[in-house]
């Protein structure tokens, strides 16, 4: 058994009062990559919150690992837009500790991830002026530029092409089999397979939680 980065217990979560996740659990250890899947408001993006502590919930523990180094892609990041960002600077701030210069070991980890990524040849384009896939892309290096012992990434392959999304895929088990956990969400079912584990979230019709009792292992 692997070390617990992440553990989630019989978590219930509520926006105003409207139940949105109920009864969930789950256990992330190092060196494991998860994939979160369901329907269109199952939840998925509510749960990454919840594992990245943007959201507590409302019955249940989340508990991450004492001094983990958490990294999120959120789901929604027009924010960023409003900022006169190039391609090269968006990945930089993944590397951003207060008070500290970027240095060699974080100059050699963007221009890494920018060739991983093919973003190279885009470095010095303002991340607004790019198109859907190649933005997107972008913000997958900012969060997997991050010296993270977790990785938590709300679907990050959405609007990629197949080579794109292999070239995601073959990061995000490289982080893995460096020691980081890696929870992510999807809808495909293609990219959930690619996972060591998958946890699949009831839809809104759905009278129960399925398939969460696995993914806790003691
Ligand atoms: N800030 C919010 N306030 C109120 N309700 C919300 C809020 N965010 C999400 N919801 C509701 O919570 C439910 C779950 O949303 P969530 O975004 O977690 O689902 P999801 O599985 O990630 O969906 P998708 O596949 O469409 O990204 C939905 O019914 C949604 O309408």
């Amino acid at each position: 058994m692997g070390t617990e980065i992440l553990t989630v217990e019989n978590v219930a979560f509520r926006y105003a009062g409207t139940p949105v996740l109920r009864d969930v659990s789950l256990r992330v250890d190092a060196a494991c990559t998860v994939a979160v899947t369901g329907a269109n408001g199952s939840g998925k993006s509510t749960l990454l919150h919840l594992l990245a502590g943007v959201e507590q919930p409302a019955e249940g523990s989340v508990r991450r690992r004492a001094g983990c180094r958490l990294a999120l892609l959120p789901q929604r990041t027009s924010g960023i837009d409003a900022l006169p960002l190039t391609v090269a600077e968006c990945v930089q701030i993944g590397r951003f500790r207060p008070r500290r210069r970027l240095d060699r070991d974080d100059r050699l980890a963007v221009g890494a991830i920018l060739e991983r990524l093919d973003l190279a040849r885009l470095a010095r384009r303002r991340l607004r002026e790019l198109s859907g896939g190649q933005r997107q892309r972008a913000l997958v290096a900012q969060a997997l530029v991050q010296a993270a012992d977790v990785f938590v990434l709300d679907e990050p392959t959405v609007g990629l092409d197949a080579e794109s999304r292999r070239r995601v895929h073959d990061l995000l088990g490289e982080r893995a089999r460096a020691g980081a956990a890696v929870v992510y969400a999807s809808h495909d079912t293609a990219d959930a397979t690619l996972a060591d584990r998958t946890l699949r979230l009831p839809g809104a019709g759905d009278r129960t939680v399925a398939d969460t009792t696995p993914l806790i292992r003691r």
